[in-house]
This record gives C-alpha cells, sequence and structure tokens, in this order.
C-alpha cells in the first residue's frame, strides 16, 4: 500500500495496538477527536499526518480521505452498555460518514472494527460456560446472521451491513473484523469468555496489516488469537487475509499469568 492508511480512532487501545505493532509499515493519516500527543504516534508521523475531527463531520472526514489508499475505521463508542443515542450517532452515523467519504475518494479497501458484541446473544444459558473451554467444539464463523447481546453490537451489526452496501453498490472492498478482546501482555484475568476471544497486541497489529494488503470483496471474520479455548473460527481470516497469529491464551493460567513450560 502506497497511498497513505487513514486510522480512525487512533488514540484509543486498539489505534495504538496497531500503530505500536506496525507503525513503520505504512505511511498514516491518523484520525481521532481527541487530540494526540507525540507519544501516540509512530516515529515520521507529524501533526501534518494527524486530524483532529468528529467521525460525523462529513466535510472533515471528506478532506482526511483525500489521497487515502486504505481505511481502518475504529473511532467509536466502544462500551458494551453504551446508550441508542451515543452509538447512533458515534457507531452508525459515523461509520455510515466514513464509507461513504471513502467511496466519494475512490479508497479501494475498508477495514471496520466489528465486535463479538454483535453476535454475543449466541451466548446462551444452556452454552456457557462450556463453550468457553477448550474441549467444547461449538463455533461461530461469521457466516451467522447478526445476534447482538446489546444496542452496542446492534450499532455494530449495523456497521457490518453498511458495509455490505457499500460493497453491493459501490463495490468498495469491506472487511468487518468481529474483534475479541484486545488485552496488552496476558489475556484477560479470571474471565473464561474473555479468555477465549482473546485477541493480543501483536496478533491484532498483523491482523489489520493483512487486512491493508489483502485481497477481498466483502468479508466478515473473527479477530481473536490462536487461542486454544474458542468459540469463533478463525479460518476465514487465515484464508481471505494470510493471518497467521502466534499468540494462545492456553500460555497463561486463568490468572493471566504466563505458564513457564520448563
Ligand atoms: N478493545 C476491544 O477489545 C474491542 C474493540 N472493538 C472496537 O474497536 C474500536 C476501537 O476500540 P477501542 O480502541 O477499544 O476504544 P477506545 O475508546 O480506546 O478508542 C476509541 C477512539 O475513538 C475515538 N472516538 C470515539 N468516538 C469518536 C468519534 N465520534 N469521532 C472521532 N473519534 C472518536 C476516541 O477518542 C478514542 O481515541 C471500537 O469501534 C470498538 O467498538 C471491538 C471489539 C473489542
Ligand atoms: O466490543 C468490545 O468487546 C470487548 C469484550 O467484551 P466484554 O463484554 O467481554 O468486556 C470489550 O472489552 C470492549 O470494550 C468492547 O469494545
Amino acid at each position: 500500500m502506497d497511498d497513505p492508511v487513514l486510522l480512525t480512532g487512533a488514540g484509543g487501545r486498539v489505534g495504538q495496538a496497531i500503530l505500536r505493532g506496525i507503525g513503520d509499515a505504512h505511511d498514516w493519516r491518523l484520525l481521532d477527536r481527541e487530540p494526540l500527543s507525540s507519544d501516540h504516534l509512530p516515529t515520521g508521523v507529524g501533526e501534518d499526518d494527524v486530524v483532529v475531527a468528529d467521525v460525523t463531520d462529513e466535510d472533515a472526514i471528506a478532506d482526511a480521505m483525500d489521497g487515502v489508499g486504505a481505511v481502518i475505521h475504529l473511532a467509536g463508542d466502544p462500551r458494551p452498555e453504551a446508550p441508542w443515542n451515543s452509538v447512533l450517532e458515534n457507531n452508525i452515523d459515523g461509520t455510515q460518514t466514513v464509507y461513504q467519504a471513502a467511496v466519494d475518494a475512490g479508497v479501494e479497501n475498508v477495514a471496520f472494527a466489528s465486535s463479538n458484541h454483535a453476535v454475543s446473544a449466541y451466548e446462551t444459558d444452556t452454552r456457557t460456560p462450556e463453550m468457553y473451554r477448550p474441549d467444547d467444539d461449538y463455533r461461530l464463523d461469521g457466516t451467522e446472521l447478526p445476534r447482538p447481546g446489546n444496542l452496542y453490537g446492534v450499532s455494530k451489526a449495523a456497521g457490518e451491513t453498511l458495509g455490505r452496501y457499500y460493497h453491493d453498490t459501490e463495490d468498495l472492498s469491506v472487511v468487518c473484523v468481529r474483534i475479541g478482546n484486545l488485552t496488552e501482555g496476558h489475556p484477560p484475568r479470571n474471565y473464561e469468555r474473555g479468555q477465549a476471544m482473546w485477541l493480543s497486541h501483536r496478533d491484532c497489529a498483523h491482523l489489520f496489516d493483512r487486512c491493508i494488503r489483502a485481497d477481498y470483496e466483502y468479508e466478515i471474520v473473527y479477530g481473536i488469537s490462536d487461542n486454544e479455548r474458542k468459540y469463533y473460527s478463525i479460518d476465514r481470516a487465515r484464508e481471505v487475509l494470510g493471518y497467521d497469529p502466534q499468540d494462545d491464551s492456553a500460555e497463561y493460567t486463568l490468572a493471566g499469568d504466563p505458564i513457564d513450560d520448563e
């Protein structure tokens, strides 16, 4: 990718994991509604490459999209308990604005940060907690219908559907990554669900690097590490994107301490 990659939500947890992992691999245009301090910027990224704007601001997003080759769209309200007015504005309106601006600017690829919460209602009382355990073979693979467990999940399903629409009507390449649970250094502590959908920082950076580089039409993939415990298949991410994760929550105790094999 020779043209800059627009990264929205660059100052947040996922954005910083991406930039710390692959900050040197691309030219970036970083966008966030909060100013980014210099320690949040990769080497070589200066003030001219940073846009402070809200993703619902059509004019600002159109300007930010100029000359961009690919978009990683992360900006939004990430709270599973977020109220409707917030997800409607930040997640649904904001995502539609980003897709439309990408089409208008002739951008090729958009990677959209979807979420496990777009399908969290599959975790029924009869399936849990067994489905979080290594010996359970229940799998979601991205072909299932959305089944959100909260209004935040509804907004992520809407973002996926908007992506489908812009792919079908405008030929935009879109990959929706249903991100699991990103934590740094170790999986979520004492949380079986979180360990089953752990996404390490290095696997996160690698996965979004593949989203920038790979060829695809419209895809929904799961964004988790290669966890022994899992209820999301990563086969599609491997096949279509060339995702090759390195981490596994089984290398840690449930309390999150590394297991020493020696
Ligand atoms: N952290 C995780 O484990 C997961 C994250 N996600 C998704 O990934 C994306 C990023 O999540 P995090 O980095 O964890 O969240 P975060 O809250 O750490 O970062 C979000 C960033 O987006 C910015 N932002 C929020 N609304 C904005 C708007 N309207 N316009 C411009 N900038 C805005 C914030 O200032 C912040 O810097 C979100 O869309 C979230 O739903 C999905 C699943 C799991
Ligand atoms: O979409 C998201 O999912 C993760 C994991 O969900 P949780 O309910 O198990 O915590 C969450 O941590 C993150 O904030 C959210 O954006």
